[in-house]
């Protein structure tokens, strides 16, 4: 049976970590302030642009009156942002396996030009039938209206959902749509603490995986 399958962005199909937090820290040193850590940059990503940059800020004392030039900053170099970015081993695989069979979409709250550039940097925008970002409708994730829109795009059959973060759990839960969670990505809780119907450590796994939430 044909379904509909909308993935998350950052830390499901693409490692784009290390360039967000160069990106990020390219800004900080205008600033005059100290680089985002690894960790820093990792805790910060989920909620999109505007609160990366607000959790920026604050994790370095900088004043909300800042908040508009440096989100202004970071848009302005996120589409090229891609230097370091990779997709996970197995995604391009496990996509044309899908795109074969179902409906593929984009949720993320990454903010949809950067995500329409990634997307055709790695040459995979025409394997989806709707992409959403951040920035594309009033509401973000955890709001499932975000998600809600991009399966309505796609339109009918089974949803599935494959996100790694907290906001996707909660996303998938508000929705009433099975997540298979990426344990590999950003993620801040514990698996335990987030619900889902699998959890997935390699994307060879997916395609199969996929099977089983259907049958
Ligand atoms: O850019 C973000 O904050 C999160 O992006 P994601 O929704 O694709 O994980
Ligand atoms: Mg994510």
């Amino acid at each position: 049976m044909r379904a509909r399958i909308v993935f998350d962005l950052d830390g499901t199909l693409i490692d784009s970590l290390p360039d967000i937090r160069k990106l990020a820290n390219g800004l900080l040193a205008q600033e005059g302030a100290e680089p985002l850590t690894m960790d820093e940059a990792r805790g910060f990503v989920g909620d999109g642009a505007p609160a990366f940059i607000r959790r920026m800020r604050e994790a370095r004392g900088i004043p909300d009156s800042a908040q508009e030039r440096l989100l202004n900053g970071y848009l302005a170099g996120y589409d090229d942002a891609l230097g370091e970015t990779r997709l996970y081993p197995g995604v391009r695989e496990a996509l044309e396996a899908l795109a074969g069979r179902h409906a593929l979409g984009v949720c993320t709250n990454k903010p949809i030009s950067p995500t329409k550039a990634a997307l055709a940097h790695f040459g995979i925008a025409d394997l989806f039938g709707a992409v959403l970002g951040g920035d594309s409708l009033p509401v973000r994730k955890p709001d499932p209206g975000a998600l809600r829109a991009v399966f309505e795009r796609l339109g009918s059959g089974p949803e599935v959902y494959v996100g790694d973060g907290d906001v996707d759990a909660e996303t998938a839960a508000a929705a009433g749509v099975p997540l298979l969670l990426f344990t590999e990505g950003y993620r801040k809780a514990p698996v335990e603490d987030l619900p889902h119907r699998a959890t997935f450590d390699d994307w060879q796994a997916l395609p199969g995986l996929v099977d089983e939430v259907l049958s």
